[in-house]
C-alpha cells in the first residue's frame, strides 16, 4: 500500500522552498539533521540560510537524501506520542568523495561557515592541541603538497584542503564550528588544521589566524540511528515515502562561543544560547552525560543489556551511574542545584521507551571516548585522594568489552589496547591504565579499585 506514496521532494505542497547555500556541513549523520539544520530550519532568517551538507566517509545518507531533496521528517519521540516535522535546511547533500564540489563551495564568499559533526575520532586530535600523524594524513599532507585540489579524506585536511581553495579565491573570512562531542571542540579543530596546514604552506597559517574563526559548541540531543519502523511510521502518518527519517528526542540544547566574521543564522532564536565560554557547559554534558553513556554502553552491554532504557532500568547499572555522577559533580563549576536538576532529567531522558539509543553506537571509538569522558574526572578525583568508583566501573566494563563481552568492538584506536587486555586481570588493568594516561598504571588504589568492578562483574 504505502508504494504508492509519492517519495519526498521539494515538489510536495507541504515541502518549504531550498534555501541559498551559506553553510558547508561535513557528516551528514542523523545528529546533524536532528540539531544543527533544525536549528537552522527554526531561525527567524532560515530563508536565507541552506545547508550543503556532505558525508563523513560512505556515500549512503548522500544517496538516500539526493533523490528527495536534502527533505527529510524528523520523529521527535516524546514519552507519549511522535511529533513528526518535515525539515527543508539542507538544501544540498554530497558524498565525501565529491571533493571538487566541496572547494566550489569554499571558494564562495557568501559560504560563511563550515559545521561539523564528523565523530570524535575523525579530528585526529593527539588531545594535547596537536595532530596525530596516521598513515592517512600522511598521505592527505603528501597529496595536497603537490595539488591543493587533491582528493584527501580525513577530516583535517578536508578543512585545510577547504580553506586553501579559500584563500586562492580572496573569499574572505568563515567560521568554521564543530558540533562533535570532545572538549573544547574549537580549539581542538584549530590545533589539528593549523598543523596540517604548516605541513602543507607554512604561509597558509597566518591567513587561518587572520580569516579564520575556530568556534565551539557543546551539543545535545540524543538521536539514535533510523529503523524500518521509523520509514513505516512516517509512510502510515505522511502523505509520501522518506529512505531516511530522523529520530530524536524532545531535549535539545546548543550552547556557542565564537566570533562568527562572516555572519550566522539568528540560531538563539529558536533556542541556541550564545556564551564567551563553553567550558562549564560542554563539562556537565561531556562528563555527567556521555561518561554516564559511556559506563552504561561497556558495563550495561556486559550485563547483557541491548538500549539505554533497558540498562538505565536495570538498578544495578542505575547504582553505577548515580555513583559516576556523585563523584563528577565536585568538578563542576555550576551550582548544586542545577546540577542536582541535570541528572534527574538525564535519568527521564534515558528512561524513555520510545528512544531506542543502542549500547553498540554508544561504545564506538571507545579508546577516544574513555579519555575525554571519563578520564578528566577520574584524574581530578585522585588528585583530590578519592579513589572514583565510578570511573573504576567504566574501566572495567571497557576492558571487559574489549576481552570481547557486551557488544562488539568497533574502534579503529582499539588496537594497543587489545594486545594489553589478552594479559592476566592485573596486568592488563595497569597496562590500560598506563596507556590512558601515563604513570596511572601504578596506581596501586586505583589498580584495586578496577580489579574489583573486573572481577564483580566475572560473577554477575
Ligand atoms: N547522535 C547523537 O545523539 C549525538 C549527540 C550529540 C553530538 N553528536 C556528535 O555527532 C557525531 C555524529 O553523530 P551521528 O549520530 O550523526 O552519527 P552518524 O553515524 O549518523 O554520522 C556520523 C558521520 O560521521 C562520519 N564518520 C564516522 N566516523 C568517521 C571517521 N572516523 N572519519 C570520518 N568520518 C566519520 C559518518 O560517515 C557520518 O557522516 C557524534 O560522533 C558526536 O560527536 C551526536
Ligand atoms: O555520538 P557519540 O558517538 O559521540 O556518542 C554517543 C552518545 O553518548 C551521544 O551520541 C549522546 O547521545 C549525545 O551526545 C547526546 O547529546
Amino acid at each position: 500500500m504505502t508504494t504508492a506514496l509519492p517519495r519526498l521532494s521539494r515538489s510536495l505542497p507541504a515541502a518549504p522552498p531550498a534555501a541559498p547555500i551559506k553553510i558547508v556541513h561535513l557528516g551528514l549523520g542523523n545528529f546533524h539533521r536532528a540539531h544543527q539544520a533544525w536549528y537552522t530550519a527554526h531561525a527567524p532568517d532560515a530563508s536565507a540560510w541552506g545547508i550543503a551538507a556532505f558525508t563523513g566517509r560512505r556515500p549512503d545518507a548522500a544517496l538516500a537524501l539526493a533523490p528527495q531533496d536534502g527533505l527529510y521528517t524528523l520523529i521527535v519521540k516524546g514519552p507519549e506520542g511522535d511529533r513528526l516535522e518535515l525539515l527543508g535546511a539542507v538544501s544540498a547533500v554530497h558524498a565525501a568523495g565529491d571533493h571538487d564540489t566541496y572547494l566550489d563551495y569554499l571558494r564562495r564568499s557568501e559560504v560563511s561557515l563550515v559545521t561539523l559533526t564528523m565523530t570524535e575520532a575523525a579530528y585526529l586530535s593527539d588531545g594535547v592541541g596537536g595532530l596525530r600523524r596516521t598513515p592517512e594524513v600522511e598521505q592527505d599532507l603528501a597529496s595536497l603538497r603537490s595539488d591543493a585540489s587533491a582528493a584527501v579524506v580525513t577530516l583535517p585536511a578536508r578543512l585545510v584542503a577547504g580553506l586553501l581553495a579559500r584563500r586562492a579565491a580572496g573569499a574572505g573570512p568563515i567560521t568554521v564550528l564543530s558540533c562533535d562531542n570532545l572538549p573544547h571542540n574549537g580549539s581542538a579543530t584549530a590545533g589539528v588544521v593549523t598543523a596540517l596546514a604548516a605541513g602543507v604552506d607554512p604561509s597558509l597559517v597566518d591567513w587561518i589566524s587572520d580569516h579564520v574563526d575556530f568556534a565551539s559548541s557543546m551539543v545535545d540531543r540524543i538521536t539514535p540511528a533510523t529503523t524500518d519502523g521509523d520509514r513505516e511510521l512516517v509512510a502510515e502518518r505522511c502523505s509520501y515515502l522518506d529512505a531516511a527519517p530522523v529520530p530524536t528526542e524532545p531535549f535539545s540544547e546548543w550552547v556557542i562561543a565564537g566570533s562568527f566574521p562572516a555572519g550566522r543564522p539568528q540560531w538563539e532564536a529558536a533556542g541556541a544560547q550564545l556564551v564567551d565560554d563553553v567550558t562549564p557547559y560542554e563539562q556537565r554534558k561531556l562528563w555527567l552525560l556521555n561518561g554516564s553513556h559511556s559506563l552504561l554502553a561497556y558495563a550495561g552491554s556486559v550485563r547483557g543489556h541491548t538500549y539505554i532504557d533497558e540498562a538505565i532500568a536495570d538498578p544495578v547499572c542505575r547504582g553505577w551511574v548515580q555513583a559516576l555522577w556523585d563523584e563528577t559533580v565536585p568538578h563542576l563549576p555550576l551550582p548544586a542545584e542545577d546540577l542536582d536538576s541535570y541528572r534527574s532529567a538525564l535519568l527521564e531522558r534515558y528512561a524513555n521507551p520510545r528512544i531506542r539509543h543502542r549500547l553498540a553506537q554508544i561504545a564506538a571509538d571507545g579508546s577516544t571516548k574513555i579519555a575525554v569522558r571519563t578520564l578528566p574526572v577520574l584524574r581530578a578525583e585522585r588528585a583530590a585522594g578519592r579513589v572514583p568508583v565510578g570511573c573504576a566501573t567504566a574501566i572495567a566494563g571497557w576492558i571487559q568489552h574489549l576481552r570481547g563481552a557486551g557488544v562488539p568492538v568497533n574502534d579503529a584506536g582499539a588496537e594497543p589496547y587489545l594486545g594489553l587486555v589478552s594479559l592476566p586481570d592485573e596486568a592488563a588493568v595497569r597496562g590500560v591504565l598506563e596507556l590512558l594516561d601515563s604513570g596511572r598504571g601504578s596506581d596501586d588504589e586505583l589498580v584495586a579499585a578496577v580489579l574489583s568492578r573486573l572481577h564483580e562483574r566475572h560473577h554477575s
